[in-house]
């Protein structure tokens, strides 16, 4: 394993075991109408990611995630996933909570949970769970939707994908990003989303620069994608969304 992606597991080890469990209630937004909705309007369903910095990017970007989520959802995000790893991704759950009370589109929770402890800290309307990294996923997925989220089950390999929709998880995410490695290679997701079953939603995650990436991973049978670093670097965040929305 890549020595960044064990230090960001043991942290969010420590983290479960102090989670503070103050889980407040809010009325879930739903995802899989969002994406929907977008693609009956002839748009692609972008899920733009508030990403201050990582182990793969250069610096923190000093941003206000309500404004840049604000921004996102102007240029026609269908969904907004925040970091709330402290650690490597610059985020927070308080940049969670304000996003989500600043925008009224579904947020996704983006983070690296191991544990049931973890999911009770912050509400969401997603849930990233990443089937690399789980010994119980299915019992995470459960766990995940008795907590009212919608879970969005992580994959990177055709062992990982089956693992995934074993569970039953409606959304499931192909991640270009090999975490072992931590290389991009968009030809990952465009082998294996066409395997997604049509009753599931595919996304798309990681290394999407430009319209024509994002349409290569819908024309390989994603129903949504999920950009972080080029739309929270973008000069102009709204613009980029929505060229990226328009693919
Ligand atoms: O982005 C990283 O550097 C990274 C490093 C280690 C573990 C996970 C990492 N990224 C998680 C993600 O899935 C991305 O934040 C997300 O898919 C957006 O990717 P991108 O559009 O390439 O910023």
């Amino acid at each position: 394993m890549h020595p960044d992606v064990r230090e960001i597991l043991e942290d969010a080890e420590e983290r479960a075991e102090s989670a503070e469990r103050a889980f407040d209630t809010v009325d879930p937004r739903d995802f899989i109408g969002a994406v929907e909705e977008t693609k009956e309007a002839g748009r692609v369903p972008v899920v733009a990611e508030v990403k201050p910095t990582s182990p793969t990017t250069e610096g923190t970007v000093a941003l206000d995630p309500a404004e840049t989520a604000r921004e996102m959802v102007a240029g026609g995000a269908t969904a907004v996933s925040v970091l709330t790893e402290p650690r490597r991704f610059g985020g927070s759950a308080d940049a969670l909570r304000e996003v989500r009370e600043a925008v009224d589109v579904p947020v996704l929770r983006k983070d690296f949970v191991v544990d049931e402890a973890q999911i009770r800290e912050v509400r969401a309307d997603l849930l990233l769970l990443i089937t690399a990294f789980v010994d119980d996923l299915g019992g995470l997925v459960d766990e995940a939707r008795s907590a009212g989220f919608e879970p969005l089950v992580e994959t990177h390999t055709r062992d990982e994908l089956e693992t995934a929709l074993r569970t039953g998880a409606r959304v499931i995410g192909v991640n270009s990003r090999d975490l072992r490695r931590l290389e991009v290679d968009l030809g990952r997701a465009e082998e294996l989303l066409p395997t997604v079953p049509d009753d599931r939603v595919g996304v798309a995650e990681s290394g999407m620069e430009k319209p024509e990436d994002v349409r290569r991973m819908i024309d390989a049978g994603a129903d949504a994608v999920l950009v972080g670093t080029a739309i929270t670097r973008a000069d102009d965040v709204r613009e980029k969304t929505r060229e990226l929305v328009e693919a």
